[in-house]
């Protein structure tokens, strides 16, 4: 799974830029993304939406996303080019190979091993259905369909008949992971002839024991080399973009290419002058002209390795074995030849010393004079005084060089930790200078250690910057998707719901006992919890009436302007939301949510839905807050000291008609109309009237001394109705005037539009005819 993780995102599990699909992800990583991505409709974002829905959809899974038209859609685009003008055999064993494709998450990522029909014309001339490819379901993700060649099926068809039975060719991705495996096996090679010839060039000693052996190896390494120029017959190319899979084309394409010639100047059969001169490696030089296809080796294993420190020192260290290897094969040349004309410079023991002794002898020379540490043999001749002093210049040289290179390792290793750092001691000397209370200064500081923990990165968002908008998109859904997929409203909602929503989430990260919102202020944003455990509070902060964890959200009541507050004061928070622990969460504003809402009305209709039920939690306490409540400022209700709720008001279902006495002490009413006290004020009786009410039925029938207080609760309850009665009332006539006011702004707008419209148009040169249809046409459907 070379690919995979691929991307400098920690969270991102599988990377697929070419195939447009990046495997799910653990959270934290590129939650910047989301912002970025989706920050207001920048036009490429906007453009590029489609395509995430259709990835999206894809993703999902089309059984999941069936109830929706748009994934039910999405889903057909996916496999319809695969039914396009298959056999149902052929397309039975499409199908198989798609699943398994599938099934290993590979096809999207690299394209391996596709078929496509073919015809022996489509080289010259692909028929126009020939340019899909039928398994590949790169529908899903905005990529070309044929572009991904990798093993061709031929369902070969002339003049209408049927000439051969299907048969594969192959032809390589060469981002693909093949590739990439050969290229290895090749370098694996070259670096065989690279230690060896100049090994064996150096010290003939070892060739008369080994030669077989050797030669073995020799021939099997060029063998390797003729496969390659084979596997670069079958390499598909970019032309315009699109990856060329046509036979002929790609032969061409390599036979009038650079490498072509390259590689066949490797495999320069020099080896014939053996005959001649004797078996002498030097004649295989030319073997070593394939470094460019180890370099290009080296260089993707550095861009997609997760661990390009730890490779970059690993290859800084073999290209130095290298130089050093080279450098005394080259002296051990020299010194064989008595080359500088004084013997035993550096070598006393060369008589006795074996092969590889005298290999270490020199290696161990070269290793000290080009690593600068000296202490070498004292030269006796100018040559080799001359040799001595390139030898050291060379070596200082190398030195600076791999210095530089440690650096730049030792200091990317830490580049993470120590922006991180900066902007810590930044935040700590700004509070040590403000005099932040030292509670507060520690729990900053935990916060940021939080942060380090769990996401290794001060700022994500900088971490993807460099990316374009669409791939910081597809990365956010990639890696935000399962937090997502748990949250109860986007469960078997629309993928393009989903995907909308996503480009517009923020993170945000809370510390313990840090209230998210509390109740009674204006809402202006919703949350969906990440990671982290949460509690919705009542009005004392004790009472938990809920506890949020990890897919739950909150925060919608109010930016639906479904409070409890009424209309007027719907947008503020019923409840407070506290963090128990750290809590991750996913802030979404009210505009983008509307803006969501607007586009997708079923989702909104859920959302509301479960508004409701979680209001439905407060209708029973809110009412009898409400009814005592309202009194205070609702002249006409009864005011009361006592919690009674509203249903404890009901009447019996058979009051006894009281008995009127003239003797009786003055009754309810009598006090109720003929005392000054206001019906403000009366509240209580009419709880003490209830319980009476009670216990006079309770009682069958009562004395004279009970029968005046039913009636006077009857009264009062009258009087409650009344209230009740007048108060819709006049609830009609405000939504009456609202309704009325709302139609004359809009229409009042409307002018507005039309008169700039107008001005608009006398400045561009005068108005069309259609076009004043156009807004007398608007203007009808805005009335
Ligand atoms: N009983 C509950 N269960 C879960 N969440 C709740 C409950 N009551 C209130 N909330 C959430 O707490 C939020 C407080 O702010 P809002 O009123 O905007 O939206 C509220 C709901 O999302």
């Amino acid at each position: 799974m070379y690919y995979q993780r691929k991307f400098p995102l920690g969270g991102v599990k599988q990377g697929a830029l070419e195939g447009g699909a990046l495997g799910g992800g653990g959270g934290g990583g590129a939650l910047g993304a989301l912002r970025a991505a989706g920050s207001p409709p920048a036009p490429s974002l906007g453009a590029s939406r489609h395509s995430l829905i259709e990835m999206m959809t894809c993703r999902l899974g089309s059984r999941r996303l069936g109830g929706s038209r748009g994934s039910l859609q999405a889903g057909t685009t996916c496999s319809a080019a695969s039914e396009l003008d298959l056999s149902s055999r052929s397309r039975r064993a499409h199908k198989a190979r798609l699943k398994l494709l599938s099934a290993s998450g590979e096809a999207p990522l690299l394209g391996g091993w596709r078929s496509t029909p073919h015809t022996p014309h489509a080289s010259a001339t692909p028929a126009p259905h020939h340019s899909h490819n039928h398994l590949a379901p790169q529908h899903c993700n905005g990529t070309d369909s044929g572009s991904r060649g990798g093993l061709r099926r031929r369902s070969t068809y002339a003049s209408g008949r049927l000439r051969s039975g299907p048969h594969w060719s192959f032809v390589f991705d060469p981002a693909g992971r093949l590739c990439y495996y050969w290229s290895m096996v090749v370098s694996l090679a070259f670096l065989y002839n690279l230690w060896v010839i100049v090994y064996r060039f150096a010290f003939q000693e070892i060739n008369g024991e080994t030669l077989i052996v050797w030669f073995c190896l020799d021939y099997f390494s060029d063998f390797l080399y003729l496969a390659d120029i084979l596997f670069h017959f079958r390499t598909g190319y970019l032309e315009d973009g699109v990856l060329q899979t046509d036979a002929a084309k790609l032969r061409a394409h390599y036979m009038n290419s650079t490498t072509f010639y390259i590689d066949c100047l490797c495999l320069l059969p020099l080896d014939f002058l053996y005959l001649s001169i004797g078996f002498n490696s030097i004649l295989r030089s030319f073997r070593l002209v394939k470094i460019y296809r180890f370099w290009a080796f080296m260089d993707r294993t550095e861009r997609h390795t997760n661990y390009p420190n730890l490779f970059r020192s690993t290859s800084l260290i073999h290209y130095l074995l290298v130089i050093f290897h080279w450098n005394g094969c080259l002296y051990h040349i020299i010194y064989k030849n008595n080359g500088f004309g004084s013997k035993n410079w550096v070598y006393h023991d060369t008589e006795t010393a074996d092969v590889v002794k005298q290999y270490l002898q020199s290696y161990y020379w070269c290793t000290l004079a080009l690593t600068t540490i000296g202490d070498l043999p004292r030269p006796r001749s100018k040559g080799e005084y001359v040799f001595v002093i390139a030898q050291l210049l060379f070596g200082l040289l190398l030195f600076a060089t791999v210095l530089g290179h440690v650096a730049n390792i030792v200091t990317s290793v830490s580049t993470a930790r120590k922006e991180f750092q900066a902007k810590l001691d930044g935040v700590k000397t700004y509070m040590r200078m403000r005099r932040v209370p030292t509670h507060l200064q520690v729990k900053v500081i935990k916060w940021f250690d939080y942060l380090w923990l769990t996401q290794k990165c001060s700022d994500e968002e900088k971490a993807v910057s460099c990316l374009p908008d669409k791939l910081k998109a597809e990365i956010a859904i990639n890696v935000h998707l399962d937090t997502l997929k748990r949250v109860e409203i986007f469960q078997n909602t629309e993928a393009g719901f989903l995907c909308e929503l996503v480009l517009r989430l923020r993170p945000v990260l809370f510390s313990p006992g840090d209230y998210i919102c509390r109740k009674g202020e204006v809402g202006k944003e919703m949350y969906i919890v990440n990671r982290g455990k949460l509690q919705v509070v009542g009005d004392n902060g004790k009472t938990v009436l809920a506890t949020l964890k990890a897919g739950s959200y909150f925060g919608e009541i109010s930016i639906l302007n479904m409070g409890t507050a009424g209309k007027q004061l719907g947008n503020r928070r019923t409840a407070s939301v506290r963090s128990v622990g750290y809590s991750d969460l996913f802030v979404l504003s009210k505009k983008d949510m509307w803006d969501v809402l607007k586009e997708y009305p079923a989702a909104r209709v859920r959302l509301e839905a479960i508004a409701v039920k979680r209001l439905e939690k407060y209708k029973k306490a809110p009412l009898e807050k409400v009814a005592m409540g309202r009194c205070q400022s609702t002249p006409g209700l009864v005011e009361t000291s006592g919690r009674i709720p509203i249903e404890e008001m009901q009447l019996p279902a058979a009051p006894l008609p009281p008995p009127l006495h003239s003797s009786h002490p003055p009754s309810y009413r009598d006090q109720l109309y003929s005392s000054s006290v206001s019906p403000l004020r009366v509240a209580s009786p009419v709880a003490s009237c209830a319980s009476s009410a009670r216990s006079s039925a309770a009682g069958g029938g009562g004395g004279g001394a009970g029968g005046g207080a039913p009636r006077a609760f009857i009264d009062s309850h009258e009087v409650l109705e009344s209230e009740i009665k007048r108060l819709r009332e006049r609830l009609y006539t405000v939504e009456t005037e609202n309704a009325a006011m709302s139609a004359k702004l809009s229409q009042q707008q409307w002018e507005v539009d039309q008169r700039l419209q107008e001005i608009e148009m006398q400045i561009c040169g005068g108005s069309s005819l259609s076009s004043q249809e156009e807004n007398e046409r608007n203007r009808e459907s805005i009335i």
